[in-house]
């Protein structure tokens, strides 16, 4: 088990928050434009342990492509490995993840895996539901059941204005009826991508979430399975191959852990048997990436010698 203490995060944190300075906030979502770079924040959750943080640890955040994940685990957890891969394959990209590029290579289209945004959206159109509310109650049920807090909603202000501005998603959906990819309106699709996408949370509540991955599924304070086994590893593992975007290669070679990024610029991550932690910093890298985040994780990593490899 490796041991983190509270002092690990503040000092770390404090070591690279300057790095701040050499990001960009994400601005094509309009709402996110008003974050404040300098803002960070970090938690730790071990496995039968209290959680630990430093920064600004009740910020809460919309978690973005994070929520890809955890889309992706209610999806199999209702129709089963074999379907929803029918749907969506699972090798990385190496391009951004708005890419439209990719679509048009495998022939019948299938998106490349779940972590881009074509993927993901293909992932959220098969969730049950009779309408879009109820599909995004089936994700937030489980992002509430994991984080152990049902206080856990979406950001109203945040997904309208992505719904507004969703031109790339919206063309990638098109794209995709009309191969089949994905099936009903578009809208609708839209109206739940972009609420999943604005849930709002804060590093401690996340930090959870990831000790569960860390934990196969089992709750990092009871061990009680609460997510099946065999679905947290599928999940760690496009974490490991796609969670970084197109820098999941590096973050793999820098960091070694499963991680995912959203560009709220959050990042969640789950060390093997030991917890789940989450930084905050909405500063990104041309990936989308936060840099605060990525340089702390690097710097945790190395120390604590983390890397699964
Ligand atoms: N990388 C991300 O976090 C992208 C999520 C964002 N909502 C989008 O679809 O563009």
């Amino acid at each position: 088990m490796i041991k983190i203490e509270e002092q690990d995060l503040i000092d770390w944190l404090e070591h690279v928050r300057i790095y701040a300075n050499n990001g960009k906030v994400a601005d094509y979502i309009p709402a996110l434009a008003n974050q404040q770079p300098e803002t960070n924040a970090v938690a730790y959750y071990p496995i039968g342990g209290e959680v630990i943080f430093a920064g600004q640890s009740q910020y809460d955040f919309t978690i973005q492509s994070i929520s890809k994940v955890f889309a992706l685990a209610v999806a199999l957890i209702q129709h089963g490995e074999q379907a929803v891969f029918s749907r969506v394959d699972k090798e990385p990209t190496s391009d951004p993840f708005y890419s439209v590029a990719k679509l048009e290579v495998e022939k019948p289209a299938k998106p490349f895996n779940p972590m881009i945004n074509a993927g993901a959206l293909a992932v959220t159109n098969m969730i049950r539901g009779r309408n879009s509310e109820e599909m995004v109650e089936e994700i937030l049920n489980l992002v509430r059941k994991l984080s152990n807090d049902e206080t856990i909603t979406y950001n109203q202000e945040v997904a309208q204005s992505e719904y507004e501005t969703a031109f790339l998603n919206r063309a990638l959906c098109y794209f995709m009826k009309q191969h089949g990819v994905i099936t009903g309106s578009i809208e609708e699709l839209l109206d739940v991508y972009t609420k999943q996408c604005a849930i709002n949370m804060n590093v401690k509540q996340l930090a959870r979430v990831a000790a569960v991955f860390a934990n196969d599924g089992r709750d990092p304070d009871t061990d009680e399975q609460i997510l099946p086994d065999h679905v947290a590893r599928i999940c760690k593992t496009f974490m490991v191959t796609c969670g970084m975007y197109d820098e999941s290669g590096t973050f793999a070679i820098n960091v070694g852990i499963p991680a995912k990024s959203g560009v709220s610029g959050c990042i969640m991550g789950s060390i093997k048997q030991s917890g789940g932690i989450a930084v905050f910093g909405p500063a990104l890298n041309k990936k989308g990436n936060s840099v605060v985040g990525l340089r702390f994780l690097e710097k945790l990593a190395d120390v604590k010698r983390w890397s699964i490899f």
